[in-house]
């Protein structure tokens, strides 16, 4: 029951949040124009309509690895304290526009040395502005350091001994992205031992590009309570009980999902049958840029396409709530805030679809 509001303003108006979205993709053209301008760089072309091709993947994107060649334009460009501020400010605000009450924006320290900035210097940059994101969009906002698979051990452990000197000041986790298949979870028990040693939350981009076994890996050995798309899971019975029993939680991105060819098409999209089954499964963007999607936009396709009542996309951003790396006090005001937002909206609502 949505109460009087059709199913699509219904969408837009709940309440939601952002736990896996990218600060690298998710840059909005219009500041490329700026930032370009400011930073005397040039650019093959002028406006908005001419620069998406650069930053946003196309129809027929093949794999993660291209969908991953999409990086490299933009972050030119994020290459500044006054970039990494301005970019982290503007994920809160376009969150923010879709009613999104709390947001957890991910980024790679070592992707943005190229113009001098030490990895603590990006770090407090990119929580400067969520912080002023968070005062003028009256919403949450917190970061999370990303290891990339195909960088050093060194470069890896400089991110999470930052990361730890950055907890619970506007950080909140690290996380392990790139190019999956290449480099698997198996590769980086020493490096996230340094996370459990330090105490950091862990979330591991796994079984978006390879098999089940990787998000084996990054539960067991690399300490993950949360998994970045988890759309091989279904191909292993023992590791999907794994997950249920350790309530894992799975960070899911459809729009990105089907581009990168996670599942060959929405036919095979795991998301209602993981839902029924219930494992703790949440929705978010990706990249906002790079697969040209929103929050308002990832939650009606799933509702179109899979059936979901509103009873039950309530129940998957309650899901997204629990599973935020807050402490447990912050962690229940969100809560309070959510529910109120949904009964407001004529909902009465269960707290995630764990029962
Ligand atoms: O869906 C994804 N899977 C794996 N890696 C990703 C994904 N989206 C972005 N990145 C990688 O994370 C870096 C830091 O944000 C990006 O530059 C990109 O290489
Ligand atoms: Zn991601």
């Amino acid at each position: 029951m949505t109460g009087s509001l059709p199913m699509e303003l219904f969408i837009s108006r709940m309440p939601k949040v952002d736990l896996h979205v990218h600060l690298d993709g998710s840059v909005k053209p219009e500041t490329v124009l700026e930032l370009a301008a400011a930073q005397g760089r040039q650019l093959p072309a002028g406006d908005v309509q001419g620069l998406l091709p650069y930053m946003q993947v196309e129809e027929q994107c093949e794999s993660l690895k291209q969908y991953l060649s999409k990086f490299d334009f933009v972050l030119q460009f994020l290459q500044t304290a006054e970039a990494l501020e301005r970019t982290a400010f503007e994920v809160v605000e376009q969150a923010a526009r879709h009613n999104c009450k709390y947001v957890e924006v991910r980024f790679a320290p070592q992707l943005h040395r190229q113009g001098g900035l030490t990895v603590d210097d990006t770090i407090r940059h990119v929580i400067a502005g969520l912080k002023r994101g968070e005062e003028a969009f009256g919403i949450g906002a917190r970061a999370i350091a990303i290891c990339m698979r195909h960088d050093s051990l060194p470069n890896n452990s400089v991110v999470i001994e930052a990361a730890a000197r950055f907890l619970d000041q506007g950080l909140v986790a690290v996380d392990l992205a790139g190019d999956e298949a290449g480099f698997p979870a198996a590769g980086f028990h020493e490096l996230f031992g340094i996370a459990r040693q330090r105490g950091i939350p862990v979330t591991i981009h796994a079984g978006e590009a390879a098999g089940p076994d990787n998000i084996y890996e990054a539960i067991v050995h690399l300490g993950a309570t949360r998994i970045g798309h988890g759309i091989t899971l279904r191909d292993d019975p023992a590791v999907l009980e794994l997950v249920k029993e350790r309530q894992i939680v799975l960070e899911m991105c459809p729009v990105s999902n089907i581009q990168t060819k996670a599942v060959p098409d929405w036919a095979s999209y795991p998301v209602r049958e993981y839902y029924d089954q219930g494992l703790a499964i949440t929705i978010h963007t990706d990249n906002m840029t790079v697969s040209g999607t929103n929050l308002t936009k990832e939650y009606e396709i799933v509702a179109d396409r899979f059936g979901f009542t509103a009873v039950e996309l309530a129940a998957i951003v309650m899901n997204g709530v629990n599973a935020a790396f807050l402490p447990d006090e912050q962690k229940q005001s969100l809560r309070e805030a959510v529910g109120n937002e949904f009964r407001a909206l004529g909902l009465e609502m269960k707290l995630g679809n764990r029962g």
